[in-house]
């Protein structure tokens, strides 16, 4: 059987790096090239990548993945930023690249794709939601990709069920003191030396509170949904928003 050509565009990122190794340990993956920032992306053509996974900064993805596109490259994108600007013209670009895949997840723990499944889904049930999401301190963008796409998320479902803005009496208070607003959601930035990738959901209502969390303690935790992301990609053309497109999760159906 013939390996999956794979290559890593970031690699020698704190991401990057592991999913190098990732992809060197897979029997049934070759890694066919290594890219750093000062690489040419022709080094993808030139070594026959079948599938790209991106790891490098919100201001390079977009270009990386156009030109990934552009060359009938998959793409398995872990960066950050994707606007919903960003999506539309990458949209565009796969609507002349029909066969090409690309999947965009806000974060490959499968643990994280549970919380936010389980945040959604928590959603209508309470009068008040936050999120604090805590990262180590390198980190280039706040609030993380998953604390607002969990923020989405939750507001989508809270306006489905119909629930009115959250009360929230603050008349007084110092810049950022409440978060950023994603959604209808206050999301908190925590960023402390020790850490790798944290979040909270917290909800609340009368007399109880409902808390979610998720912890990735090293980037190991990330790989699986990396390699399950590179192994499923060729075979969802289009663009696939978030890992749970390509994870069972059967019994954990959103109702409504
Ligand atoms: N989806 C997920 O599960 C996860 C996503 N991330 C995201 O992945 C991205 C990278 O995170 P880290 O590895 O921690 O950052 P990092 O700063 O350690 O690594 C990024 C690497 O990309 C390189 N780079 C920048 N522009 C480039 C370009 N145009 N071409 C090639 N390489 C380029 C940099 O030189 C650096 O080596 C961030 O957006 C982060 O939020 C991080 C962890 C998990
Ligand atoms: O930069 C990180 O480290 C992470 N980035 C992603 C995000 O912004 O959500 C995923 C995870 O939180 C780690």
């Amino acid at each position: 059987m013939s390996k999956l050509r794979v290559a890593v565009i970031g690699a020698r990122g704190r991401m990057g790096a592991e999913a190098v190794k990732a992809v060197n340990a897979a029997d049934d993956l070759e890694l066919v090239a290594a890219l750093g920032r000062d690489d040419k992306r022709e080094t993808l053509t030139e070594a026959g990548a079948e599938v790209a996974v991106e790891l490098t900064h919100p201001d390079a993805s977009p270009a990386n993945v156009a030109f990934c596109v552009r060359h009938g490259i998959h793409a398995v994108v872990g960066t950050t930023g994707w606007s919903e600007e960003r999506l539309a013209t990458l949209r565009g670009q796969l609507a002349d690249a029909p066969g090409t895949g690309v999947l965009i997840a806000p974060n490959f723990g499968i643990g994280a794709v549970l919380t936010m499944r389980f945040a959604q889904q928590a959603a209508r049930f309470f009068e008040s939601v936050e999120i604090v999401e805590l990262h180590h301190p390198g980190k280039a963008d706040a609030p993380s990709g998953t604390a607002v796409r969990t923020a989405q998320l939750i507001g989508e479902a809270r306006a489905a069920a119909g629930l009115p803005a959250q009360p929230d009496a603050t008349s007084s208070a110092l810049d950022g003191a409440r978060g950023a607003d994603v959604a209808g959601v206050p999301v908190h930035a925590v960023r402390l030396r020790g850490l790798v990738a944290h979040q909270e959901v917290l909800f609340g209502d009368e007399g109880e509170t409902f808390t979610l969390r998720h912890d990735s303690m090293n980037r190991g935790s990330f790989m699986p949904g990396v390699l399950l992301g590179v192994r499923r990609i060729g075979g969802a053309p289009g663009l696939t928003l978030g890992l749970e497109h390509f994870m069972d999760l059967r019994g954990l159906d959103l109702d409504g």
